[in-house]
């Protein structure tokens, strides 16, 4: 059986990435991209549809673990009846370009006694479906089963078995001793890449990390939570193209046993956008520069046939599936892979998009014709289509509304696009812009806001709060001391709360079309910060932000959700959201201190 959500540390290359357990299981591993099949489905199942455990013989979970530095290696230390081992587990980062392949290195090393160990590695390809043939070759195990291969390398001085579909490893860690296995993922029609070194790979590993930490410029309160999430938020950029996931895994629940189940292994340009705008606030430039080149080639084409997601390369077809033979995690089902998603209208987007170029301008990168070109095109569709209705943010299946935010960010993008032309001097239809942003505000204004309560509701005609709304005082839509804003702000602190943290919506208004509830949206909870330093009350924006932090778990990762009742993490993990959101807030109330 998985673990909790918040007992499962990341460690990834880059391209794709693992979850490993406190009790030394890897239970999640797509190869060789985030949106692969898994080879590892464990965490939505067992370990029958694949997990590889690496612990000493007895123990059920590691005493301590952290990343070593600013970094994604992963140290876990076993303190057991016989003596102390420590567990390193990490990717080395590929090279572009180079022929590397992805690898997966577990290093065990002796600090006390002599303790027995013991590895369990159960490769289950195309997520836990199918079990490969394993043979010997040279100091390999190699598993195939149709286009995949594994190649598990053992090291000298194991003993290593087959026993019921388990490559089963078992030998004693003595002090000073250290004994490294590697995983390499090939097509199978390749032969073996080269042999690696361990300890070079290591260093490498290090080294890349720390480097690429070493250009963070964020230097106030709470430095350790956001360098953990900007560290994050790179690893779920897929570097060949610069397209960044929204999280790294699929269909964990948003209650347990329910069937809000999603895959988050896609570049939403939502989370994208707000995950540059956290890289670009975080001093990262050069991923802003690659997201920009992954965009114009993911959307070009007609601006109609624009999504809200796509794959890691642009590919738009992203078919939803239910895998029927995976019980899912804690019995949640079903379990999907893919995202149907991808044919909704978010209009949202644009605004998303817009701004986020505006961002990158600000930081001092160039707007180039081309990308000038593509903004263009982006809101000569808007200014066509903001009227309509979409399933907004929140990805409704309920039928589609007027989304308070959707048209915040509609006018958003207006707003942004005017600045841009004013700061750059490109020729536009300025004018035609300035008219729809002030269109859509007067909209928002009259159709969006209950005169009764004197609060922004969810979507025109509704009575729902939302705590996306309080994007009216986040983007600049209304001025933060605005009686509107701050009535609303007071009206989701109160209307919202899930104790002590935020619901992004009230869930009775059944506007989302699924059954069931979920848990606290860790997002909103940090907008709700936002909002409250915003309108000047500080403490408690404090209290809430540092309340969000705390329920990271031992390595500082956030899911989406948080179950106040059962104390424990929901939804996909890590997720881009939350620590974008965790980064954004940081950034707010360390400059307003
Ligand atoms: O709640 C229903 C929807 O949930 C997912 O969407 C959520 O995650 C997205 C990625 O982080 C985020 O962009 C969106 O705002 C969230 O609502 C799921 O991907 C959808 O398919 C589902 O309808």
């Amino acid at each position: 059986m998985a673990g909790r959500i918040e007992d499962y540390a990341l460690i990834g290359d880059l391209q794709t990435a693992a979850l490993v357990g406190r009790d030394g299981s890897v239970d999640w591993l797509c190869l060789p991209r985030f949106d692969s099949p898994s080879c590892f489905s464990g965490l939505l199942g067992g370990g029958e549809h694949g997990a590889w455990r690496l612990a000493p013989v007895g123990a059920a979970q590691c005493s301590t673990r952290r990343y070593r530095g600013d970094s994604l290696v992963l140290e876990s230390e076993w303190r057991t009846p016989e003596g102390a081992v420590r567990v390193t587990d990490f990717m080395p980062q590929r090279r572009l370009g180079g022929r590397r392949t992805p690898q997966l290195i577990r290093i065990v090393e002796g600090i006390e006694g002599n303790v027995p160990v013991r590895g369990e590695l159960r490769l289950r390809f195309n997520y836990g479906r199918i079990e490969p043939w394993v043979r010997r070759t040279g100091h390999h195990r190699v598993a195939v089963a149709g286009p995949d291969s594994a190649w598990l390398r053992v090291p000298p001085g194991v003993h290593t078995y087959g026993l019921d579909g388990v490559t089963v490893s078992d030998f004693t860690a003595t002090p000073g001793s250290r004994t490294a296995f590697v995983l390499t993922w090939q097509p199978s029609h390749l032969p073996t890449s080269p042999r690696t070194d361990t300890e070079d790979a290591l260093a490498a590993t290090l080294r890349d990390w720390q480097h690429w930490a070493g250009g963070c410029r964020y230097d106030g309160e709470w430095r350790d939570a956001v360098l953990r999430s900007l560290i994050t938020l790179k690893a779920l950029a897929y570097e060949p193209t610069g397209g960044i996931v929204a999280a790294a895994t699929a269909s964990l629940p948003e209650r347990i046993g329910g069937m809000r189940n999603w895959d988050y292994r896609f570049c939403w340009l939502r989370d994208s956008s707000m995950t540059l705008s956290a890289l670009l606030r975080g001093g990262f430039r050069e991923e802003a520069a690659a997201w920009r080149r992954w965009l114009l080639r993911a959307i070009a084409g007609e601006p109609r046939d624009l999504q809200a997601v796509y794959g890691v390369a642009g590919e738009r077809v992203l078919g939803e599936t239910v895998a029927d033979w995976l019980p899912g995690y804690e019995g949640s089902r079903p379990v999907r892979f893919g995202n149907a998603a991808v044919d909704q209208l978010q209009l949202d987007v644009y605004g998303e998009v817009v701004d986020t170029l505006h961002l990158a301008l600000l930081a001092g990168l160039p707007m180039e014709r081309h990308v000038w070109t593509l903004l263009r095109a982006l809101m000569d569709y808007l200014e066509q289509h903001w009227r309509e209705p979409d399933e907004g943010l929140w990805e409704v299946r309920g039928g589609r509304q007027h989304f308070v935010h959707s048209k915040v960010m509609s006018w958003v993008a207006a707003d942004r696009a005017v600045r841009l032309a004013e700061a750059t001097g490109l020729p536009a239809p300025v004018d035609r812009w300035r008219a729809m942003r002030d269109a859509v505000h007067a909209d928002v204004c009259a159709n969006g806001y209950d005169r009764r309560r004197g609060v922004f509701v969810q979507h025109y005609g509704g009575q729902g709060l939302d705590a996306a709304t309080l994007f009216v005082v986040k983007t600049g839509f209304l001025p933060p001391d605005d009686p509107r804003v701050v009535r609303t702000v007071d009206a989701i602190r109160e209307g919202l709360d899930h104790g002590g943290l935020t619901h992004r919506y009230q869930a009775r208004q059944r506007t989302d079309g699924l059954p069931g509830g979920e848990g606290a949206f860790l997002a909103c909870s940090f907008w709700l910060a936002d909002a409250l330093a915003a309108t000047g009350r500080r403490t408690e924006a404090r209290e809430l932000f540092a309340r969000v932090v705390g329920l990271g778990n031992d390595l500082g990762l956030l899911s989406e959700q948080w179950d106040p009742r059962a104390r424990r993490q929901l939804g996909n993990t890590p997720q881009a959201f939350t620590h974008v959101a965790l980064v954004n807030t940081a950034f707010t109330l360390n400059e307003s201190a």
